[in-house]
């Protein structure tokens, strides 16, 4: 009983509020005998669970199958290859044809999980699939905790076009156990830093200085430090998304600090080459600087920003950058609007604005001082 109340004590319940589309984020540490009931909480009627599992995470893939089989008639499952060239449109169509052949209906429920390639992936066929079945998120990647698998962005890259082709569609439920990552190599893990930053320059201030305090804590794993950030993180991007679902305002646009450059350097890079939040990471150090050329920000700004990034382990240039290349690709940025880039920019930490009119010369220079 006693470690049942402590277990319960640790778990952290984060909500989406999105009128009759909210759901819960539960953050939990080695929580499996609870995954079932809170399935069951959010999910009433479940009868068909389909698993889309990433095959690096199989082994938990059959856990979770265990976990669900009393509380179901039938579940399929499904391994899909590991990275990035996984979200691709022949992997989307095999998934719906598999889908076709298990026997799902519109009452099934898809299960993802795996890092943001499975979660964007898997949550893209369930958005499609008999014109949208319900969802869960299990996210086994920092990255997933703490940014793909909240907010309903779900989708696919076309070749030189980095998540053109998706649909937005909301989880049932995120069931983030930390106990996941235990697997997770070191690169995928520090990559999802990355994303953990970005919180700090765009909208949290405070929790930039926390992290400027906790960066190796962070980079050892330190349990305390991970849940801290992770929930600093979800808290952050459901008040975003609950703001402005379908990034219509433009509020949602500021999440996509860095991403015009990440995008581009990950298309023309080839899709697996850099992770994406390697890529993010760059593409933020590439915004700042532009931020600083056009007289927005400090450049104290910029130094904190490459200082905490160093510190996190994390690349802050890409030699391989190949501008000419790059900015046809950046052009197809789905924040492009009447046929010009706009670019969220910093005007201090924990503040940022979406600005258009942006010289292209400045944008090249940006690039090349991080080559
Ligand atoms: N939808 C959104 O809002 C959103 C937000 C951010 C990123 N994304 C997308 O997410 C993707 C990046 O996600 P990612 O960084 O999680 O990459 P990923 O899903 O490719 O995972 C990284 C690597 O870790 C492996 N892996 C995953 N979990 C593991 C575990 N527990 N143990 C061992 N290996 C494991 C995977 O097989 C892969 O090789 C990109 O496609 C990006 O565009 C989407
Ligand atoms: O959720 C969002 O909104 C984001 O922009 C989060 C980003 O970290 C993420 O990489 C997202 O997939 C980018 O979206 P895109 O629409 O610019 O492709
Ligand atoms: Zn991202």
């Amino acid at each position: 009983m006693e470690s049942d109340r402590t277990a319960e004590a640790e778990e952290k319940i984060v909500s989406v509020d999105l009128g009759d589309r909210s759901y819960p984020i539960h953050i939990v540490s080695s929580a499996t005998g609870r995954f079932a009931a809170a399935v069951k909480k959010s999910i009433s009627d479940l009868s068909h669970a389909v698993l889309i599992c990433d095959q690096a995470v199989a082994a938990l893939g059959e856990s979770l199958r265990e976990q669900l089989q009393p509380e179901v008639d039938r579940i399929d499952s499904i391994e899909v290859p590991s990275g990035e060239p996984s979200k691709s449109v022949q992997q989307f169509e095999a998934l719906l044809e598999w889908m076709l052949q298990s026997g799902a209906d519109r009452k099934s429920v898809v299960f993802a999980v795996g890092g943001g390639v499975i979660g964007d992936l898997a949550g893209y066929v369930a958005a499609s699939f008999a014109r949208g079945v319900r969802f869960v998120q299990i996210p086994t990647t920092l990255l997933a905790m703490v940014d793909s698998s909240v907010g309903g962005k779900t989708g696919i890259n076309l070749s030189g076009a980095k998540n053109m082709v998706g649909a937005f569609w909301q989880p049932e439920l995120v069931w983030i156990d930390t106990e996941a990552m235990k697997t997770l190599p070191d690169r995928s893990y520090l990559s999802g830093l990355a994303e953990v930053v970005k919180y700090g320059v765009i909208d949290d201030a405070e929790f930039f200085d926390c992290l400027e305090r906790d960066a190796e804590a962070l980079v050892r794993r330190d349990e305390d430090a991970l849940r801290f950030a992770i929930a600093r993180s979800c808290q952050s991007k459901a008040s975003v998304v609950g703001e402005d679902e379908r990034e219509t305002s433009g509020r949602r646009a500021i999440l996509n600090y860095g991403h015009t450059f990440a995008h581009a350097i990950e298309a023309t890079a080839g899709y697996g080459a850099l992770l994406h939040g390697e890529a993010v990471s760059i593409g933020m150090q590439m915004a700042a600087t532009l931020a600083v050329r056009l007289g927005l920000c400090q450049p104290s700004l910029l130094e904190r920003q490459t200082d905490l990034l160093k510190r996190c382990q994390l690349p802050i240039t890409f030699p391989a950058a190949d501008v000419d290349a790059m900015l046809p690709v950046m052009m197809r940025d789905k924040k492009v609007a009447h046929g010009k880039l706009r670019f969220i920019l910093p005007s201090e930490i924990g503040r940022v604005d979406l600005v258009g009119d942006v010289d292209p010369v400045l944008v090249r220079e940006a690039i090349q001082s991080h080559r």
